[in-house]
This record gives structure tokens, sequence and C-alpha cells, in this order.
């Protein structure tokens, strides 16, 4: 039906139908953008300012270090896993929101290596698994560690997800892999890829960075032993909002990460000399939380909490279908090549097309007021937030690349800023 749109009225029509619609006008997006960068820093909810003035002015200026105990401050990490939980398919108390997403991706890896060296074939099972096209810090992250570990792990790079069948084998100790790629929008099917790994002994930690929020995830369905995550792309939490952990419950007990910081101790404010790991999923703590930050997390998920993944993906691929079909079919002849797979089954929520000027294009874009961004090499990246993204939005937004293409309107060798 999407490839039969060929008017901005039709898309006019596809919006005054959208059942989630409405939930647009609980974010603060800025007049004449069509903002297409939700997978990388979601829109502003309208909430989080009154939320930002609430902790700045009430729980910090007036409560001061009372707020710890008086607004939950000590709990908001564990509070707000909760509530995260049902849109990974984890439980109560399986989710932390702490750190970044790389510090977790050690913290996590770490462990499960810990846990792999326990067992009686560790001697020959030192390979961590992952993709070559994975986002570049979830490959340092694990460089790092078996590098300062210096105990023999190796770092096994696949060139495409077909080679992970036969990369993981009885030397495989963890797979880590991203749900969904960062460039090319690839969806990993999580549960067969998990259990295939599984059968070889490994363990499997996904990166959830870019399907979080995106699509339905269930983590205990696929029976997936870490994953984490960021909350700032499609889960709308701020820029640089602390991440998410989560492990598998059959793992707790034996769960122990390096960052043995006093928030992971089973009694902080004793002050004990020596760290004893507290029970269950605050293990993955560390240290004191950036809590303004954190606080900020939870006006975008409680805009989860009026729909439901499955609604949202369903309009997450129709706006992706959209997408592609009137690219395919308004830019014509125009050298563009999409990277992103046409089955649903293996894509996530935004699509790449590679152009030899992608770069100036994407710049032309963005002065337009389409904001998309570009990842090397060639790939201009465009992300659809079912909450907030409308079908109007698609049409413009290809208004804008068509008129930049035809009239050659952009900048050949443009020059990159620090942020592409
Ligand atoms: C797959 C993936 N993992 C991790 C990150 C980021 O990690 P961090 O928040 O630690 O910068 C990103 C994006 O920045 C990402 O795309
Ligand atoms: N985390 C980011 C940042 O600190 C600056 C600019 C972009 C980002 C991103 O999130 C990029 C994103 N993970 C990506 O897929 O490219």
């Amino acid at each position: 039906m999407i490839k039969h749109i060929n008017t901005r009225a039709a898309c006019e029509t596809l919006d005054a139908n959208d059942p989630l619609a409405p939930l647009r006008a609980q974010f603060a997006l800025p007049p004449g953008v069509v903002y297409l960068d939700g997978n990388s820093l979601g829109a502003r909810p309208k909430a989080a300012l009154q939320r930002a003035q609430k902790v700045i002015e009430e729980e910090w200026g007036n409560d001061l270090i009372r707020s710890w105990n008086k607004a939950g401050w000590f709990d908001l990490p564990a509070r707000l896993g909760n509530k995260l939980a049902p849109l990974i398919g984890a439980g109560d108390n399986e989710v932390v929101i702490t750190d970044s997403t790389s510090i977790n991706l050690f913290k996590m890896l770490a462990a499960a290596l810990q846990m792999q060296a326990s067992q009686p074939d560790s001697a020959t099972r030192k390979v961590i698994v992952t993709e070559r096209d994975n986002f570049p810090t979830d490959i340092y992250m694990a460089q790092g560690l078996a590098e300062w570990l210096d105990r023999g792990y190796r770092i096994r790079l696949v060139d495409s997800p077909q080679e992970l069948s036969s990369a993981v084998n009885a030397e495989t100790a963890v797979l880590m892999l991203t749900h969904v790629n960062y460039r090319s929008g690839h969806l990993h099917d999580m549960q067969a890829v998990t259990a295939a790994a599984q059968a070889h002994g490994a363990l499997v930690l996904w990166d959830l960075a870019h399907s979080a929020g995106a699509l339905p995830i269930d983590l205990h369905a696929a029976n997936a032993d870490f994953a984490v995550g960021c909350t700032y792309k499609y889960m709308n939490g701020g820029p640089g909002a602390p991440a998410f952990a989560w492990i598998a419950p059959r793992h707790h007990a034996q769960f122990r990460q390096p960052l043995s910081g006093w928030w992971g101790h089973r009694a902080p404010f004793t002050m004990q000399p020596d760290f004893a790991p507290t029970d269950g999923i605050r293990r993955a703590l560390c240290g004191t939380q950036p809590i303004v930050s954190l606080a900020m997390v939870e006006s975008g998920l409680d805009i989860f909490a009026q729909t439901d993944m499955q609604a949202l993906r369903t309009k997450s691929l129709a706006l992706t279908d959209l997408f592609i079909a009137l690219v395919e079919s308004r830019c014509a002849g125009q050298q563009l090549t999409l990277v992103t797979p046409r089955d649903h089954a293996q894509r996530g929520s935004h699509v790449s097309f590679a152009h030899a000027h992608g770069y100036g294009i994407m710049r032309a874009l963005i002065a337009r007021g389409v904001i998309g961004d570009y990842r090397e090499p060639q790939v201009m990246r465009f992300g659809f937030t079912p909450l907030y993204t409308r079908f109007i939005d698609v049409w413009d937004a290809v208004e804008s690349l068509r008129q930049i293409l035809v009239d050659t309107d952009y900048e050949i060798s443009a020059q990159q800023e620090a942020v592409t």
C-alpha cells in the first residue's frame, strides 16, 4: 500500500489515520525542522523541562543531600531500570540505568569472560566474536579489555552476518553483537543467533543501542545472557543520558565485574574496607550516578508507557517502507544506493543510502532543516522515530533530497565537522 503513496496529500491522510500521531505533541520539536536523527539523539520530551526544574530547584536546591533518601536518588538506577525493562522483554530487578554504553560493555564483557574462565574448557575458549561493521566503541572496548587482561584473549571480526555461523565455535567465549547495525540498519534475529552461539558454549552479549525503543525486543524469549544500550537515542533521555545494562537472572549470582565501586557493594554505608557485591542487578553499578541526567530518562520512558512496541514497530516499518519507496521513485537515476535491507525481518528503524557525495548532500539537507546524519563511507542515515515522526516528514525530507540532487545544490568537497 505504501508503494502507491505518491502525493503529499496521501501522506497527510496517513497521518490523520495514525493512532500514534497524538504522541508527537509530547515532544518539543523546533518548527520548520524535519528531525530524522532520533536514532542518534532523541528529541526532548516536553516534560523533561519541568522534571529538570524540579530536580535542580527542589531536590538539589532545596532538599540538598537529603534527596538521596527523600527523592529516591539512590534507587533511581534500579527504579528507572524497572520502567525500561518491559521495552526489552526483561523483568523487574533485571535492569539498571547507569554509566555509558561503552562502560557497560566493558563490565558485561569482563564478567562474561570471568564466567567462562571458570569452565573446564577455559584454556581453549579465548575468542570474542563480533562484527567488523559493529559500532567502533564495541570493538574498541573488547580490544582494550583483552589487551589489559593479557590472558590470550583474541577478537575475531566477521565480515557479514552469514559468516557468524562458521565463526562461532568451541573457542568462542563471548559473542558480542549490536542488534541493529548503526550504519546499515541491518537487524539480527536475536533468538536464532543466540541459540546457535550458546549451542557452542558461548555467552551472548547484545548491544541494543539502535533497537531499544525502536522495535519489540524479548531478551527472555531469546534466552540472551547480557544486554546493554543507550537511552539517549530512541528513548529520548537527553544528550549523554546514562545507558542501561541487563543481566539474565540465571547469571546474577555468578556475575562479577571489575569496576567494583561502592554502589555495587552489599552495604555501602557500612564503609567496610573489603568489597562484597550486593545481590542482583545492582552488581552492575559502580559509583555515584549523574542524577540530573539520569532523572531526565524518566520523561522519555513515561511516553512509552502510553503505547506498545508492536504499534511502534508497525508505524516504524510503514515510515521506512515509505521513505525507501519515495526515494527510489522520486530520486531515481541520482546514483543513490540503498544500504538497508528491504526485508522487514532484517530492518531496524533507520534507513541509509550511500552516495559518492553523501556528506555534502547531508549538509545541504541539514541547511534546509532536514536533519539526518552521515557515516563513513558515503552513507546518509535517516532515523524514523515512530513516537514523533510523521508521514509528511518523510515526504518533505524526500522532496528536499530530490531538489538538492536535481539542482546539484551541495558542496562536493564539504569540510567535515567534528561530529558528522
Ligand atoms: C551500537 C552502539 N553502541 C554504543 C554507542 C555509544 O556508546 P557511548 O554512549 O558509550 O558513547 C553507540 C552510539 O554512540 C552505538 O551506536
Ligand atoms: N553518542 C553520540 C555522540 O556522543 C556524538 C554524536 C553521535 C553520537 C551517537 O550516538 C552516534 C550513534 N551511536 C551512531 O550510531 O552513529
